[in-house]
């Protein structure tokens, strides 16, 4: 796997570095700038070593077009605070005001691109149309690093496309994410749990059909629940559902039950008359979830049951807050579950907390980084790699290599 220093002497180069920068915002204020703080290494590195570095990242998900509400500006301020030097802002990612800034970069100094999204090339499925952005990246660089670990399972073309393009290496917090999670696939010890909430359910609910290969335990919490409250028959409200995939899920709690996988799901949620903090709420069973209701925790006799059946485990990944934890009344889930975590890494578990949401909710409940075996900037990028999924971001490398 190429590293930085493949790239020989990067001083004077104009290098383009893919980050993850894909932070939560409260209007322009970011709540959780973990994914910025994990990215310094690398623009530090590529900066003092005399580099022109130019970072991109995407925000959100806007639809191809400038949005506002996902602009970078806030996080360029942020990353300038944490680097202790000003970071030159463009304000379009590939256009007049970027091909200024770049040009406009003396060595060592860093600039971010606003966000890749804002083009309907970053994420197109029609490779022409990618590529076609993916060129437009790439003249404004001499070589590429792609260090955006959150998104490596994405074949877009500030990830995917841009590698064949110029000279490629990967950064120090890929390869890092890379090292921890091929101690949770070649040989996790036993037993194995992932735990898995959130919001992205339709991404990823198809994980699990590999996951019942390889862990033991699945415990499903968050917005994840109610699809398979629903094929089991029971009401869910309003809650969050993926209609289309309740055979899907019908299927893997049966083949779970045949292969002796355990599946728990919670026994009791708390259920809210809409997506607000101020709304009405209250615990109800799980197979009881009132018509005009979400569910938008687990509920805490779930909490107790969950923390239960990570006791014994040696080794646990989690992906996906339990509750829309960003709302005080829907945050008990989340950290009951932190805190099992906690207590299994004190005893001496392996243990991963991945994703953007779920970090920043450990972090916002209290925890440290060090209460953990490893937080991931990468949710969907670690379920897809503990998947044994080949990752566009990754595998572009290798294909660079072999040809
Ligand atoms: N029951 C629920 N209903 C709606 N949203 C939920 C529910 N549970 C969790 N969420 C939301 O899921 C979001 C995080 O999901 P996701 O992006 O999949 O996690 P991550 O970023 O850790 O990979 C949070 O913003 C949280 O509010
Ligand atoms: O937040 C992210 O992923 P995650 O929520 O799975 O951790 C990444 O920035 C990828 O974003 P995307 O899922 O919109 O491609």
């Amino acid at each position: 796997m190429k590293t930085t220093a493949d790239l020989g002497d990067v001083r004077g180069k104009r290098v383009l570095v893919r980050s993850d920068l894909n932070v939560p915002l409260d209007g322009e204020t970011i709540t959780d700038d973990g994914r910025i703080r994990a990215s310094l290494p690398t623009i530090s590195a590529l900066a003092d070593a005399g580099a022109r570095v130019v970072v991109c990242a995407h925000l959100g998900r806007p639809k191809g077009a400038p949005d506002p509400q996902y602009s970078l500006a806030p996080v360029a301020s942020r990353l300038g605070e944490l680097l202790g030097a000003p970071v030159a802002f463009a304000t379009d990612t590939v256009g007049e005001s970027a091909r200024a800034v770049v040009d406009g970069l003396a060595d060592g100094q860093v600039a971010l691109l606003e966000n890749l999204r804002f083009n309907a090339g970053e994420t197109s499925k029609d490779e022409a149309e990618r590529g076609a952005f993916a060129d437009e990246l790439a003249a404004l660089a001499d070589a590429y690093v792609s260090d955006g670990f959150g998104v490596v399972h994405r074949a877009q073309a500030s990830v995917y496309d841009i590698a064949t393009r110029l000279p490629a290496a990967m950064g120090c917090l890929v390869r890092a994410e890379i090292d921890v999670l091929q101690r949770l696939t070649r040989d996790p010890e036993r037993p194995y749990a992932v735990v898995l909430g959130g919001a992205k359910v339709s991404d990823k609910l198809g994980v699990i059909d590999n996951l019942l290969g390889t862990a033991d335990r699945l415990l499903i919490g968050g917005g994840m629940v109610f699809t398979f409250l629903k094929a089991q028959g029971h009401e869910v409200g309003t809650s969050l559902l993926e209609q289309d995939q309740l055979a899907t899920v019908s299927e893997y709690l049966e083949r779970a039950q045949r292969d002796g996988v355990e599946i728990v799901l919670p026994t009791d949620v708390v259920a809210a008359t809409a997506f607000s903090a101020d709304a009405d709420h209250e615990v109800v069973a799980a197979d009881a979830i009132p018509a005009d209701r979400m569910g938008l925790d687990i509920g805490p006799e779930s909490a107790r049951l969950f923390a239960d059946k990570l006791a014994d485990c040696r080794t646990v990944f989690w992906n996906g807050p339990m509750g829309a934890f960003e709302m005080a009344p829907y945050a008990a889930g989340t950290e009951a579950v932190a805190r099992a975590l906690v207590e299994a890494t004190k005893g001496g578990a392996l243990t991963v907390v991945g994703g953007g949401d779920s970090a920043a909710a450990v972090r916002q409940l209290g925890f440290a980084d060090e209460d953990f075996g490893h937080i991931s900037t990468g949710g969907g990028a670690s379920l897809e790699y503990l998947e044994g999924k080949s990752l566009p971001g990754i595998a572009v490398f290798d294909q660079a290599q072999e040809g």
